[in-house]
């Protein structure tokens, strides 16, 4: 067999060696020869003098770039079909990238390539070589035949042995057609491949493997007839071949025309199976961009989606509808049933929201129970309202989920592409308003975004400003509820309240701008200042020797803040750094904080914990707190919700509530505080339950650090009256029983 069939020549082409030199490595196991060209015009050079299977060349180099260069290797007549790859450092670079195509390249790698890659895209176009100049030998073989050469003929005749033999042994499946695109040659791999013998394959039209369902005339037409017609070499990726000429599989496939002389006189094809490629390939793309637990589109999926959807219709000027849904009291359901009940509930409503909508609408879930919609060109609002309205009636009815009966529903915000949004995140704002007014208004209802909406955002970033320059400039002010004993009425410590006297709109509550702090990333700086403000004031009091260790302040801590990583160590640090006992602080948080991610809750409770820190929950009884979760968390004290001590005297199943918490809370060993105690009744029934503590304008308003020095002072004084009074009462006492003694 000739060098050139059995070691074909490749050429690669970098300015840099290096780049050559690594080019040849890679390419090290397969039987070939690689040459080096260190410039275009060294390139040129050799093209001449060679014949190259392959040339595998850098676009940028001095001189003359890549593209010249193949142009003019392709203006030779004898150079006209060698396949040329490009190497680019860019793949964005869709301009050259194009250029590079017109030029006559058939492929492209980026810099730093994939070496299998490399290594897969060489052998198979090494292969269509080597059948080329098979075929090409074997029909110049039968001409010098006919002239009766018998040594030359032989010669040949071992040589295509060899040949047949080595194409036999590559996993590629090769095919040889001639002019009118019927099969001249198959290799075994090919038979194994299109599972028919070669027999039946060979003198087949080689169109029933690879388009029996085009008509004759699109196959006439088709990009594969006519790269033979005009003589090119050709690579594709994502084509589908016919095994038995009914079965479809995916290959990528390499072509190139065998000539005679100058005319070409058929082509060779060099295929691979490519099933296994895809398969991984939609397995990373389903891991990528769908959700595992329901099978819907999932968040990077959807901002992808939604760009795109928002880009059509900005070309063809119609609406894009973003519906975000919430589904309500799903949490509840999660904690009371557990995580299998709660993905079962998921996947239902992913699809009952899904038979909801036509083919052309997506359903994208975008974490924990919220899905998106996307309705890609709806008519008007009226068709979005129709929509919402299905998917409420869907989410409303009810769930059967372990053999129990669950009703849960969904609030839903609706927004529209141009008016609400010209961009994927503005209109996915626009619908995450609209969504949780929906939440506001009472849930399980739809709301469109509207110019109402948009002013409360207004207002609420204005808020979000005047808050952030507020903290900078220490104009807010912390005040203290105190708190007191039940049994001795001592003063036992103080709850620290956030305030803020807007400048513009007076007082603004905590309820109001602690939430605008979390949604607009201020909640750590805001904390923060609360948190160092409360050990200044802690170590003024003991410097002052108003207070010891008995006496604790209680800071209010939001879910946000204990969602921060590291929030426990923070906190301790800044206790450490101002040799403040942990002992004189306790943590607020409310049930649902707390509940939120009970795990992670847990380990920054007990580092607080371990550091001193009393843990409180808050407003108790307003969440869903699963017990088994309270009695592990490290927990000192449950503050019962002042809703329910409001009621007490007139309704007797908040009543009931009170005793239960206070019970529960003894059981598990926590100390309870009431909240809001407001009347002597209220007292009384406290005190009846053997409640621990109480705060609530009954005893005190929250005050001013001041005032609370004050109540220290003349709860001492009060203190030290009364220890007076039985001191004197006992002395009395002692000194009359003196007297009887004596008598
Ligand atoms: N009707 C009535 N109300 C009473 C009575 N006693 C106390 N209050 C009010 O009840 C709230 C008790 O605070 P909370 O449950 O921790 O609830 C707090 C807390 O969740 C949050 N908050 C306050 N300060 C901070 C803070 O520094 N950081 C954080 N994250 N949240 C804070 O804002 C909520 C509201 O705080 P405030 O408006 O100061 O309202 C305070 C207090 O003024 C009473 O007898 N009757």
């Amino acid at each position: 067999m000739s060098d050139t069939l059995q070691y074909p020549r490749i050429l690669a082409v970098d300015d840099i060696e290096e780049n050559c030199l690594l080019i040849e490595y890679l390419l090290d196991d397969l039987p070939l020869v690689v040459d080096r060209a260190t410039s275009a015009a060294a390139a040129l050079q050799k093209v001449d003098k060679n014949d190259y299977a392959l040339i595998i060349m850098d676009v940028k180099m001095p001189e003359m770039d890549g593209f010249e260069c193949l142009r003019r290797i392709r203006a030779r007549e004898a150079h006209r079909i060698i396949p040329v790859i490009f190497l680019t450092a860019s793949q964005h670079d869709q301009a050259a990238i194009e250029e590079g195509y017109s030029a006559g390249a058939i492929d492209y790698l980026v810099k730093p390539f994939d070496s299998t890659l490399l290594v897969r895209k060489v052998e198979s176009i090494v292969n269509v070589y080597r059948s080329r100049k098979e075929l090409e030998q074997h029909r110049q073989g039968s001409i010098d035949q006919q002239k009766s050469d018998q040594q030359k003929s032989d010669q040949q005749k071992s040589d295509r042995l060899n040949t047949d033999s080595l194409l036999d042994n590559t996993a590629d499946g090769i095919l040889g057609v001639d002019q009118d695109n019927i099969i001249t040659y198959a290799n075994t791999a090919a038979s194994v491949l299109l599972t028919e013998t070669k027999q039946n394959i060979i003198g087949s039209p080689v169109k029933q493997y690879i388009a029996p369902k085009l008509s004759d005339a699109d196959w006439q037409r088709s990009s594969f007839c006519r790269i033979f017609k005009e003589g090119q070499c050709n690579q594709e990726f994502d084509e589908v071949f016919w095994r038995n000429r009914t079965t479809p599989f995916p290959v990528q496939y390499t072509q190139a025309t065998v000539f005679e002389g100058n005319n070409p006189v058929g082509g060779v094809i060099s295929f691979q199976d490519i099933s296994e490629r895809k398969l991984t390939e939609y397995q990373l793309v389903s891991l990528a961009k769908y959700d595992q637990l329901t099978g819907v589109a999932n968040r990077t999926n959807y901002w992808e989606l939604l760009s795109n959807a928002i880009s059509n219709a900005t070309r063809k000027q119609h609406r894009v509808t973003v519906l975000l849904i919430d589904l309500d009291r799903f949490k509840d359901v999660n904690d009371r049933l557990g995580h299998d009940a709660g993905d079962n509930i998921l996947i239902e409503s992913a699809k009952r929201i899904k038979n909801c909508l036509r083919e052309t609408d997506v359903v994208c879930r975008m974490g924990g129970d919220e899905f998106a919609v996307l309705i890609p060109r709806p008519k008007d609002d009226a068709e979005n309202l129709h929509v919402a309205q299905k998917i409420l009636a869907c989410l409303t009815r009810p769930y059967r989920i372990q053999g129990q009966r669950i009703q849960i529903g969904g609030s839903i915000g609706i927004a529209s592409y141009p008016k609400n949004g010209t961009d994927a995140s503005t209109l996915t704002k626009s619908a995450d308003m609209a969504m949780y007014t929906a939440k506001a208004d009472g849930r399980n209802c739809y709301r469109f975004f509207d110019d109402e909406i948009q002013l409360r955002i207004n207002r609420q970033i204005e808020t979000g400003n005047d808050l952030r320059l507020a903290i900078e400039n220490n104009r807010l002010q912390l005040v203290y509820q105190p708190k007191f004993d039940l049994k001795s009425f001592e003063l036992i410590g103080v709850e620290a309240l956030l305030r803020w006297q807007h400048p513009q709109h007076g007082f603004i509550p905590p309820s109001i701008f602690v939430p605008i702090a979390e949604n607009y990333g201020l909640i750590d700086t805001l904390g923060d200042w609360c948190f160092k403000e409360t050990i200044n004031q802690v170590n003024q009091w003991y410097r002052q020797g108003l207070i010891g260790a008995k006496f604790s302040i209680a800071v209010n801590v939001s879910a946000a803040q204990l969602r921060t990583p590291g929030f426990a160590s923070r906190f301790i640090h800044q206790l450490d750094q101002n040799q403040v006992p942990g002992a004189s602080i306790e943590v607020e948080l409310t049930e649902t904080a707390i509940m939120e991610e009970p795990e992670v809750t847990s380990e920054e409770l007990a580092e607080l914990r371990q550091a001193g820190v009393k843990i409180s929950v808050d407003d108790f009884g307003t969440g869903y707190s699963s017990l088994s979760y309270l009695k592990r968390l490290p927990l000192d004290i449950l503050k019962v919700d002042r809703s329910f001590v409001a009621d007490i005297g007139h309704d007797e199943n908040d009543e009931a509530i009170v005793r239960a918490i206070i019970q529960l809370a003894h059981s598990i060993d926590l100390q309870v505080v009431a909240e809001g105690l407001e009347t002597k009744s209220q007292l009384k029934f406290l005190q009846g339950l053997n409640c621990d503590f109480a705060q609530g304008f009954y005893f005190s308003k929250p005050l001013a650090a001041k005032e609370v020095a004050g109540l220290i002072q003349r709860d001492k004084a009060l203190r030290q009256v009364k220890q007076d009074k039985v001191l004197r009462k006992c002395g009395q006492y002692a000194e009359r029983g003196n007297q009887q003694a004596n008598a």
